[in-house]
């Protein structure tokens, strides 16, 4: 269009206004084509969105809850979480649009080019591709190879920053007026960080400078072919924006960064499906008894189970104690089949349900928090002793259980032990209620009833209850006593009182302290 001008001009008009229409029927064409682009583009970066979500929720929720801990997993989950934190989905793969646009450009200033000489384009190509790997490499050090490199000190940096404005260690950071320590400590770990990247960017400068040189010499070459070669300005007007709008076969600033994100996240969204294998389901067993036999289990190699026997039969009510990182809340992820034994044997009859330390306190309905869109919720509550939770709350069961919700309420940490009491009774059917310090909110006429309501499940579910209060804990058909990665007592409160070992020691102990309490 713009040779068909120059070349009307300034004594053909007919020409002249050729050279004009085509202009802008290629102006309203690109106009047009530019607002398809843009959406078809945006729909590309939700589907992008979608399908790595999908992938990582898929996987995650197919696999065993023991892969989920593997640190490789953790690593990954972190990385993805914090793309979509810092990054986000939003341009990257439309991306494509701006690299596609500019290509187009490319060719046809190739096309061009080539009606001057076969070698021009060719010249020109070479010269900006190898811009292209120099800005590459150099981004490459600086970003990504920094990125890596620093990447500890960066997570350390966020970790500390997050400390500052997430609760609940906002609270902590205040009560201890701790910004004086904190503050310099995340500055340090930030600017580590940047300087590994800094010192990356340093790195690929060279490679850069060569191959600006390149391309500058690529354009003299051609460029002075055409002043030596070209009679008319309208050939001169079109072989010069030719050679400058070659430009587009190099590197596209603002696509290919987005591009190389998006082919990275993909990539770590299916390098994490493809780890995370589905589970094997729990062969469904009909023995009556719980059964474990010679049991080892270890943390990273550092043991922690080391040979548990133990046979719990149908109905029966037992304790676990023991000293603090004894082993306890292990064996009840092992029961759960959270982790697997790193050898020996696991037999669980029936249904398994638990209440475990640290259980989640969704942020959901009090009907969903127990329930899960599942019948016997109300009698689930009751049996843990907590519908008189329903006065407090504004909505009864369909208030949100979390004060960041509107017309939410957040729970006491006692009110929170009971729904996740009720949770637990209301799928255990018939099977195992496993509890992990389930009273440790508890005021003592709650723990009172907890333990009345735990008695009267016994005979028809089989109970285990991990507990340090050994008040509640004698009333239990069977005590058992991990020490030093094994089962180090076995019996009855009576019996193990009279045996006069590290239980009768624990117990005395307590009721001592108790009785001073009293006293005092
Ligand atoms: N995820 C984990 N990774 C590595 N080590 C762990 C992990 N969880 C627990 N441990 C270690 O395993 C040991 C047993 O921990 P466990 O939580 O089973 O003890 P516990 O008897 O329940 O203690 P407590 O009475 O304090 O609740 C401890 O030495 C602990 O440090």
């Amino acid at each position: 269009a713009s040779g068909v001008l120059v070349a009307g001009l300034p004594d053909d008009p007919a020409q002249a206004t050729l050279g004009l229409a085509l202009f802008g029927t290629a102006l309203l064409v690109g106009t047009v084509l530019s607002a398809v682009l843009d959406h078809e583009a945006a729909v590309l970066d939700g589907r992008f969105a979608h399908a790595v979500h999908d992938t990582v929720a898929g996987a995650t929720l197919r696999t065993g809850a023991a892969n989920l801990a593997d640190p490789r997993t953790t690593k990954e989950l972190g990385a993805l979480a914090e793309f979509e934190r810092v990054d986000g989905f939003v341009g990257t793969v439309s991306a494509l649009k701006e690299l596609l646009r500019q290509r187009a450009t490319g060719v046809g200033a190739a096309v061009v080019l080539a009606t001057f000489a076969w070698w021009a384009p060719i010249v020109m190509f070479l010269g900006w591709r190898g811009l292209s790997f120099g800005v590459r490499k150099w981004l490459d050090h600086g970003m990504t190879l920094g990125a890596q490199q620093g990447e500890s000190a960066m997570r350390r940096a966020r970790y500390l920053r997050g400390l500052a404005v997430d609760s609940p260690a906002a609270k902590e950071i205040r009560v201890f007026g701790l910004a004086g320590w904190l503050v310099p400590l995340y500055r340090d770990s930030y600017l580590s960080a940047l300087k590994v990247v800094w010192a990356g960017r340093k790195l690929g400068m060279r490679t850069v400078f060569a191959a600006t040189g390149g391309v500058l010499l690529a354009h003299l070459v051609v460029l002075t072919a055409i002043a030596q070669t070209t009679t008319t300005p309208a050939e001169i007007v079109v072989y010069a924006q030719a050679v400058l709008s070659t430009s587009a076969l190099g590197y596209v600033f603002g696509a290919e960064i987005p591009l190389a994100r998006a082919r990275k996240v993909a990539e770590l969204a299916r390098t994490l499906a493809r780890r995370l294998t589905a589970a094997p389901p729990r062969p469904q067993v009909v023995a009556q008894a719980i059964q474990l036999t010679d049991v080892h289990f270890g943390y990273a190699g550092k043991p922690v189970l080391k040979g548990i026997d133990l046979t719990v039969p149908k109905g029966q009510s037992l304790a676990i104690v023991g000293e603090n990182g004894a082993g306890k809340s292990t064996l009840v992820n092992l029961l759960c089949g959270i982790h697997q034994p790193d050898s020996g044997e696991i037999v669980m009859p029936g249904k398994v349900s638990a209440i475990v330390q640290r259980f989640t306190r969704f942020e959901l309905s009090l009907k969903d928090n127990i329930g899960f869109g599942e019948e016997g919720v109300e009698e689930a509550l009751e049996r843990a002793g907590g519908l008189g939770l329903l006065e407090d709350l504004p909505h009864g069961w369909d208030t949100v259980l979390s004060s960041s919700h509107p017309n939410g309420r957040d729970l006491s940490g006692g009110q929170w032990q009971k729904v996740a009491l009720a949770r637990a009774l209301r799928a255990v059917e018939s099977g195992t209620l496993i509890m992990d310090e389930p009273s440790a909110n508890l005021d003592v006429l709650a723990e009172e009833e907890l333990f009345a309501r735990f008695s009267e499940l016994a005979g028809e579910i089989t109970t285990i209850l991990v507990s340090h209060r050994l008040a509640s804990v004698r009333h239990a058909d069977r005590i058992v006593v991990i020490a030093d990665g094994r089962i180090a007592e076995d019996g009855t409160h009576a019996e193990l009182m009279a045996a006069n070992g590290q239980y009768a020691a624990m117990y005395s102990l307590q009721a001592e302290r108790f009785a001073e309490v009293s006293h005092a």
